[in-house]
C-alpha cells in the first residue's frame, strides 16, 4: 500500500473512531458528576486489577526502547513500574474528589423583571491529545477528559504504544463496568492516524499537542482545529546578587536533576557577577556530584576552568546538562530569558523582595517563581489532581491544564417573551443588570 493510501484508509478508520467518541461524548456530557465519579473509581480499580498487564506491556516497550538505544532521561519517562502506576492510580482518585467542573454558574444576572442570564460551563467536547511516550499521562489526560465530560481521543509516543494499549484497554473497562460508553476514551498508535485526526474538524474539538516547538506549530498548521499548544520548556533559575546561595544550589539542583526530561527542568542558569565567583564553585561541586554536566559562557569558564563552552541558549537538553551564563544585571537576566526563554517557567533566587517583584513582572512566562523550583510547574502540585499538560500559549488555559481548562461555558438566557426592541430607541427600558448572587 502507498502513503497516500495509507493514510486514506487510516482516515477512514480515524473517522469512524472520532465520531464514536463524539456520541459517547455527549451521553457522557449528560451523566450527573456522581456517575462521572463513579466511573473514576471504576477506572481506578480497573486499573489495579490489571497491573500486572500494564506493567509486563511496559516492560515490553521497556526492552524494546533499550535495544533501541533509547536516551536514559527518556526511559525514565517511558517506564511504568509498579509503584509508579500506584501513585497515577492514586492520581486518578484524586481527580475523582475534585469538585464538578460542569454546571458551575459563572454568571447569574438579571437583565430585567423575568429575563434572566447564566454562564453554565459545559463540556469542550471531543479532545485529541498526541503526547509523548509517557504511559502515566495516559491516565491523567483520561481522567481528567472523563470528569470534565469530553470524549479523549491519545496518541502516545511510538515507544510506550503497548503500555499505552493495556492502559486504555484497562480504562475502556473500568467505564464500562461503572455503565458509561467506552467510546469515551480511544487509543490512537501510528503517525498516520494522527494526520487523519488533524482533518475531522467536524468531530473533534480541541487538539493538544505535546511535543517540540516544530511539531507544535506542524499541527497548528495542518488543521482548522483549535489548537492548545503544549511545546518545550527552556526554563531558567536566574540566581541574583541578594540570593540565599546554598538555597540556590538546592533549588537547582531539585530543577536540574530530579527529572532532567521533563519540560519544567531548567536548562540554563543565570548567575549576576557579584555573586559568580562565590556561587559558580558550590553549584559546581553539587551539580557535577550528581552527575550534571555544565557548560558555561566566557566568564562562567574563567571561574571554573574546564568546562566547555554553552554552544546556544536555545536548546532544551532534556538531560543531565546546564548552561550557565553570568549576567551584569537583573535587566539582563529578564531580557536574556525573553530572548531565549519559551515562556514555559521562570525562577528568580534572591531575598531582595524588589528583585523579585520586578522579574515576576517583567518575565513573560505561564510561571513566574520566586525562592522554588521550576519543577512545581505541574497539575498535581498546583492541586489540579492531575494535568492535560503545561500550554505554553499565551491566551488562557496557561501553564498546568486541569479540569478547568478543558471546559467552555453557554450563556442561558430565559425571558417571557421579552424583546430588544423595548430596550432600544427614544424610549428605552433601561437594563437591571443585578447579579443574583
Ligand atoms: N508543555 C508540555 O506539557 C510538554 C512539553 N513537552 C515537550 O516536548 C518536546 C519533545 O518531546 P519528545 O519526547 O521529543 O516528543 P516528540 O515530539 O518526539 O513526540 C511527541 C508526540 O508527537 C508525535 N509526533 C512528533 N512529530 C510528529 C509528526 N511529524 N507527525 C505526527 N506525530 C508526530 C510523536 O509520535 P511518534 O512517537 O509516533 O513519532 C509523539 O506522539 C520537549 O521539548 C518537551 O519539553 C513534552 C511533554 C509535555
Ligand atoms: N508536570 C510534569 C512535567 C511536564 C511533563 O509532561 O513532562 P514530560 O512529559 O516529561 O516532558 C512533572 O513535573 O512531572
Amino acid at each position: 500500500m502507498n502513503v497516500s493510501s495509507a493514510v486514506a484508509q487510516s482516515a477512514r478508520s480515524t473517522t469512524a473512531i472520532a465520531q464514536q467518541a463524539r456520541q459517547a461524548a455527549q451521553e457522557l456530557a449528560l451523566s450527573s458528576g456522581t456517575d462521572r465519579n463513579r466511573a473514576i473509581e471504576s477506572i481506578a480499580q480497573a486499573l489495579e486489577s490489571a497491573a500486572a498487564d500494564i506493567t509486563t506491556a511496559n516492560q515490553l516497550d521497556c526492552e524494546a526502547a533499550l535495544a533501541d538505544n533509547l536516551a536514559k532521561p527518556l526511559y525514565g519517562r517511558l517506564k511504568l513500574d509498579a509503584v509508579k502506576l500506584r501513585g497515577a492510580i492514586a492520581g486518578v482518585r484524586d481527580v475523582a474528589a475534585l469538585a464538578d467542573p460542569l454546571g458551575m454558574v459563572q454568571i447569574h444576572r438579571q437583565l430585567d423583571d423575568g429575563l434572566v442570564l447564566k454562564r453554565v460551563t459545559c463540556p469542550l467536547g471531543v479532545l485529541g491529545v498526541i503526547f509523548e511516550s509517557r504511559p502515566d499521562a495516559v491516565v491523567q489526560i483520561a481522567t481528567l477528559a472523563v470528569k470534565s465530560g469530553n470524549g479523549v481521543i491519545l496518541k502516545g509516543g511510538r515507544e510506550a504504544t503497548r503500555s499505552c494499549q493495556a492502559l486504555v484497554q484497562a480504562i475502556r473497562q473500568g467505564l464500562t463496568q461503572a455503565g458509561l460508553n467506552p467510546e469515551a476514551v480511544q487509543l490512537l498508535t501510528t503517525r498516520a492516524e494522527t494526520q487523519a485526526l488533524l482533518s475531522l474538524d467536524d468531530d473533534v474539538n480541541l487538539i493538544i499537542p505535546r511535543g517540540s516547538n516544530a511539531f507544535v506549530r506542524y499541527v497548528q498548521d495542518n488543521t482548522r482545529i483549535p489548537v492548545l499548544g503544549h511545546a518545550e520548556g527552556i526554563c531558567h533559575l536566574y540566581v541574583d546578587r541578594a540570593a540565599d546561595l546554598q538555597q540556590a544550589v538546592d533549588l537547582a539542583l531539585d530543577a536540574k536533576v530530579g527529572y532532567p526530561s521533563a519540560c519544567n527542568a531548567i536548562e540554563t542558569l543565570l548567575v549576576h557577577r557579584a555573586i559568580a565567583a562565590e556561587f559558580l564553585p558550590k553549584l559546581a561541586q553539587t551539580l557535577q556530584a550528581a552527575g550534571v554536566e555544565l557548560r558555561g559562557d566566557g566568564d562562567t569558564r574563567q571561574i571554573l576552568p574546564g568546562l566547555s563552552p554553552a554552544a546556544d541558549w536555545s536548546t532544551e537538553y532534556s538531560d543531565l546538562i546546564l548552561a550557565i551564563r553570568v549576567v551584569d544585571s537583573l535587566e539582563t537576566a529578564i531580557a536574556h530569558i525573553t530572548a531565549y526563554g519559551s515562556r514555559h517557567t521562570e525562577a528568580i533566587a534572591t531575598t531582595d523582595d524588589a528583585a523579585a517583584a520586578a522579574f515576576m513582572a517583567q518575565v513573560d512566562a505561564a510561571g513566574v517563581f520566586h525562592n522554588c523550583s521550576t519543577r512545581f510547574a505541574d497539575g498535581f502540585r498546583y492541586g489540579f489532581g492531575a494535568e492535560v499538560g503545561i500550554s505554553t500559549q499565551k491566551l488562557p488555559p496557561r501553564g498546568p491544564v486541569g479540569l478547568e481548562g478543558l471546559v467552555t461555558y453557554k450563556y442561558q438566557l430565559v425571558g417571557q417573551g421579552h424583546v430588544v426592541a423595548t430596550y432600544s430607541g427614544e424610549s428605552a427600558r433601561p437594563f437591571l443588570h443585578r447579579d443574583l448572587h
